[in-house]
């Protein structure tokens, strides 16, 4: 078995864009960024340490991004989906570079050494580590609770923004056991957060059949026995109420959410949405105030928003 790989050279400006446009739309079965400017803080770093950086091979001019598909998926379709998607981001003003795109074709097990070594412990906060299943690592605080995954399976490596933006509200908002949703939960990783984090129960649900698998997969590597997994669209096949509502989908999404919440929510209930772009906040707002909704806390990182939501006046 083969892998696709397409590679492509274009400026950091559209990283996170792109990221989430492979991952989420084209199903990437995974994503390695290489940045010149990682070589240049690696230089500082050590700067004990000289290393000319035109010596580094293939050292790429701003951002090279290799996203790995199954060899049976239609490349020219793939590649016109990538290039139509970087003409959409320069519309918004953003600053692509030069962009190259170029295709090999890789062995399955090249693959598999290429995924082990871009992906490391996460580190990520005092109270959540996010570990690759192959790594060995020993947390600086005992009480440090450690999500193991298999990051190859779904949506979810726990690299991404909008899951950090997921796990920081998260952390303020579960003061106490709470039942918890996780729509979208691709690798399951917010769901095993919420779980670690001391939930009563997760329900967690995903509308694509790979991720419900994954999710699973990583529950069992967990050891976690409060998570039940099930194939769903949003809140549609659900009439369960609950204290926490978590979702990192697409702001189009998100907004088709919005109407089914005061139903699934429980006096005090909350929500933490993440995965919107800052130029879509204004209509996720508009949207929720509408339906007696407020947004208690904001977080931004890059173009990345997260918001922690609960009904107006609590
Ligand atoms: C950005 S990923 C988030 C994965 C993970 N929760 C995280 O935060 O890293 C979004 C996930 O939402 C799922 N999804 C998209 N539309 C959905 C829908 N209508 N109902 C349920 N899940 C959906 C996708 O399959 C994908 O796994």
């Amino acid at each position: 078995m083969k892998l696709l790989a397409i590679k492509i050279n274009s400026s950091h400006e559209i990283e996170d864009g792109l990221t989430y446009f492979l991952q989420e739309e084209l199903q990437a079965k995974g994503i390695e960024v290489r940045k010149r400017s990682d070589f240049i803080d690696q230089g500082k770093l050590h700067d004990s340490t000289l290393v000319e950086l035109d010596d580094i091979e293939d050292l790429p001019e701003d951002m090279e991004l290799t996203a790995y598909f199954d060899e049976d998926c239609d490349k020219d379709k793939l590649i016109r989906n990538i290039e139509s998607k970087i003409y959409t981001m320069k519309s918004y003003g953003l600053d692509a570079g030069r962009v190259s795109i170029s295709t090999k074709y890789i062995a399955d097990e090249d693959w598999n050494t290429v995924w082990q070594q871009y992906y490391h412990v996460i580190d990520f906060s005092r109270h959540l580590a996010i570990v690759p299943e192959w790594e060995n690592y020993h947390p600086a605080f005992e009480d440090q609770k450690l999500i193991f995954l298999d990051p190859g399976l779904a949506f979810g490596t726990g690299g991404h923004t909008t899951t950090q933006l997921v796990l920081l509200a998260l952390e303020r908002a579960m003061i106490k056991p709470m039942d918890v949703m996780d729509i979208g939960t691709g690798s399951g990783i917010l769901a095993i957060a919420a779980s670690k984090l001391g939930a009563k129960s997760v329900l967690a649900t995903d509308i694509s059949d790979e991720a419900v698998s994954a999710a699973k997969e990583n529950i069992k590597l967990n050891g976690v026995n409060n998570i039940e997994v099930h194939k769903a669209n949003l809140l549609k096949d659900t009439d369960q109420k609950f204290d926490l509502i978590l979702a990192n989908i697409l702001a189009e999404i998100l907004l088709d959410l919005i109407p089914d919440l005061d139903s699934h929510l429980n006096q005090a209930g909350q929500v933490i949405f993440s995965g919107i772009d800052y130029l879509q906040l204004p209509k996720i707002q508009s949207k929720l105030e509408e339906y007696g909704f407020e947004i208690k806390m904001k977080m931004r990182e890059n173009r990345w928003i997260g918001i922690l939501i609960a009904r107006k006046g609590n």
